[in-house]
């Protein structure tokens, strides 16, 4: 299959790897010439998991012209707030049929459009479009370490065409008719890895992040089915799978982000240090708008949007937190 793979950081440069060593031909689009030299030259990208070599069927280009012609799928791998730019970019050179996978993580600023809403805006065909979303880090994924993910589509034909593109023997893929639910948990999990990040950075224990991950599962589910989503989905891979291995892996960039965050560093200087997405800081603030529209309390995700956006040191929410009115586990 002719697959094109749109950004070439972490994910889209494992994504294009796992596509390329099952035998698809793969053209992936990157930003900087120097990425493009040094995968059709070396097969390895300088700046994104530098020590892995990528397979030989995959070439890359920062032409979308080129990388989309003939494409028979698109999988779309850039930040989640250039959903937009990136659906418009390749609207010339797709057909309205061209079966797209998106495995960006987050909500559009302004609208609190999930990514495939996004697409489905621009481009027409919601059927058509997916989202692929799990515990996946690019790290492991790209060496070959046993992962599984949901494709998750309103097209049932889509998703089963995705589920085997994307299935390989280490890689398990399951298919889901939520890509709702699927997107919310693939936001809402990025800003619990922060709180959880921030809850280690601050001395407190492993009961502290469980706490943080199970109430924020009860938080991101309220939300999903506010939103129309299905609440099992949150316990699927694309919730607590996911939920899971950005709390506690140690290459999480949430969860990092956070840690540091305890220790005072701000986000812009964060910023400057990583050339790496954190969309947690986004979607902290992206998933507010979308839980206003909805009438949906999201306590924990609101304290992360205080600290990272408002300044807010993060021992002040501590108490504000745990003195919450008392209630029912469920409600
Ligand atoms: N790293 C991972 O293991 C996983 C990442 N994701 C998601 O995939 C998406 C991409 O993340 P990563 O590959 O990790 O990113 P990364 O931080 O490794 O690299 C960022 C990439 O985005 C590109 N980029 C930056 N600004 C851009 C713009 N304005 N237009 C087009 N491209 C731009 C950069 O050139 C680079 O290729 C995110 O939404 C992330 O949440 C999902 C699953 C796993
Ligand atoms: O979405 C991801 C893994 O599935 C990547 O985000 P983190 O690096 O914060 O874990």
């Amino acid at each position: 299959m002719k697959v094109s793979v749109i950004g070439a950081g972490s994910w889209g440069t494992a994504i294009a790897h796992l596509l390329g060593s099952a035998g698809n031909r793969v053209m992936l689009w990157a930003r900087k010439p120097e990425v493009c030299e040094g995968i059709n030259e070396g097969h390895r990208n300088p700046r994104y998991l530098v020590d892995s070599p990528i397979s030989e069927n995959v070439r890359a280009s920062t032409s979308h012209a080129e990388v989309l012609e003939g494409a028979e799928a698109v999988v779309i791998v850039t930040p989640s707030n250039t959903m937009r730019e990136t659906a418009v970019a390749i609207q010339p050179f797709i057909t309205p049929e061209t079966p797209i996978a998106i495995c960006s993580k987050g909500v559009e600023e302004g609208t609190g459009l999930l990514p495939a809403e996004v697409f489905a805006e621009v481009l027409g065909g919601i059927e058509r479009i997916a989202a692929m979303t799990g515990p996946n880090h690019a790290e492991e994924v790209i060496k070959r370490v046993p992962s599984g993910t949901v494709v998750a589509s309103q097209g049932a034909e889509t998703a089963r065409v995705f589920q085997e593109l994307f299935a390989a023997e280490w890689f398990r893929t399951y298919v889901s008719d939520d890509i709702i639910g699927a997107e919310i948990c693939a936001a809402f999990k990025n800003v619990v890895a922060i709180a959880v990040g921030a809850s280690y950075g601050m001395g407190f224990g492993d009961n502290t992040a469980a706490l943080l991950m199970t109430r924020g599962s009860a938080e991101m589910s309220r939300l999903v089915e506010a939103c129309g989503g299905q609440a099992m989905t949150c316990m699927g891979l694309a919730g607590m799978g996911d939920m899971i291995v950005t709390c506690m892996s140690e290459h999480s960039r949430n969860r990092t982000f956070g840690h540091r965050l305890a220790q005072g560093t701000t986000l812009d200087e964060y910023r400057a240090e990583t050339h790496m997405v954190v969309e947690g800081a986004y979607a902290c603030r992206t998933l507010h708008t979308l839980a206003t529209k909805h009438g949906v309390d999201l306590p924990i995700a609101d304290k992360v949007r205080s600290i990272v956006w408002d300044d807010v040191p993060p021992a002040d929410v501590v108490s504000e937190l745990l003195g919450r009115s008392l209630k029912p586990e469920f409600y």
